[in-house]
């Protein structure tokens, strides 16, 4: 692998959407610069750099005031970027690390005072070599206190992570819903089994994210202004009020072949929140909750 590749859009619009003052961007990515902060060996994709002022200029441009930076798998285990975009934020960003099981009860520690406030656990084969479930789940009982567990994870394996997520001791939110197919509708099969599992437990989260990655324009259909996103995310929204957040995903990793504009992106929020109450939980009250309850 030696291409590197950019994935977001060079000149986003301005959204004609404006967030609440706080809104957070609550699942959002750092990469490099590769000469200070070197991609993982087993990186599956090497992007080109978007560091922190990128970030936060994008964050300013969208109207948002914090960020939750969470670790790309193209970083692997070393969360030096992260914990780097972090310190230049003035307190305006926390983070999500991902960690190798047997790290240290002192590195966790010190993730802690770097402003991270979970880990995330990924199981796209497309991303990484492995996902044990069982280390995963040793590493999540001692965490410190008040942190969380992201997971990412396809609708197709949904069934087999239901013992995995029924076991996790502390609060779980799940990347970008599961990654359902928005195609089959607010009430097709996917979206029904997704339900089922926030239905499982109260603690379980989920960002309403990635319009690009789950309405993809394929033949001609689907696509910006992604409606069947919208049509099937809506309702999961508003059931779930109180357990959902929501994040820009830039810089888009692997997508480059269909790179999203950032303002369109968080035009599609009045569409899943359109109340000023949904839209105050989705962007301040709920990410506010998880990464600085201190604040609240
Ligand atoms: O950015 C995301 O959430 C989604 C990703 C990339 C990713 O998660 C990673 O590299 O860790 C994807 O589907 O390729």
């Amino acid at each position: 692998m030696s291409e590197r590749i950019t994935s977001w859009h060079a000149a986003p619009s301005k959204p004609l959407y404006t967030p609440p003052a706080g809104a957070v961007d609550a699942h959002c990515h750092v990469f490099g610069p590769m000469a200070q902060f070197p991609f993982s060996a087993k990186a599956k994709y090497l992007p080109e750099d978007a560091g922190p002022d990128m970030l936060f200029a994008l964050r300013d441009h969208l109207g948002f005031a914090r960020n939750v930076i969470v670790q790309a798998s193209c970083h692997g285990t070393d969360n030096a970027a992260t914990l780097d975009a972090i310190a230049k934020s003035e307190g305006k960003a926390r983070g999500v690390a991902v960690v190798d099981p047997a790290i240290s009860d002192a590195e966790l520690a010190r993730l802690h005072d770097g402003g991270i406030r979970g880990i995330r656990f990924n199981f796209l084969k497309r991303l990484v070599d492995d996902a044990p479930k069982d280390k995963f789940l040793e590493v999540a009982s001692r965490l410190p206190a008040g942190w969380h567990v992201v997971i990412y994870f396809e609708a197709d394996i949904l069934e087999e992570m239901r013992a995995f997520i029924a076991a996790i001791p502390v609060p779980v939110v799940i990347d970008h819903m599961g990654r359902p197919d928005v195609t089959q509708g607010p009430d097709g099969a996917d979206m029904q089994a997704f339900r089922s599992l926030l239905d499982s437990r109260e603690d379980i989260w989920f960002k309403a994210t990635c319009p690009d990655r789950l309405d993809p324009k394929v033949n001609g259909v689907g696509g910006d202004p992604w409606d069947k996103f919208a049509e099937a995310v809506a309702p999961l929204v508003a059931d779930y009020q109180d357990r959902v957040i929501w994040g820009t995903d830039w810089p888009h990793p692997n997508m480059q072949d269909a790179i999203p504009d950032d303002g369109h992106l968080v035009d599609m929020i009045p569409r899943i929140a359109p109340t000023a109450e949904l839209q105050h939980k989705l962007l301040v009250t709920n990410p506010m909750r998880l990464y600085w309850p201190e604040e609240l």
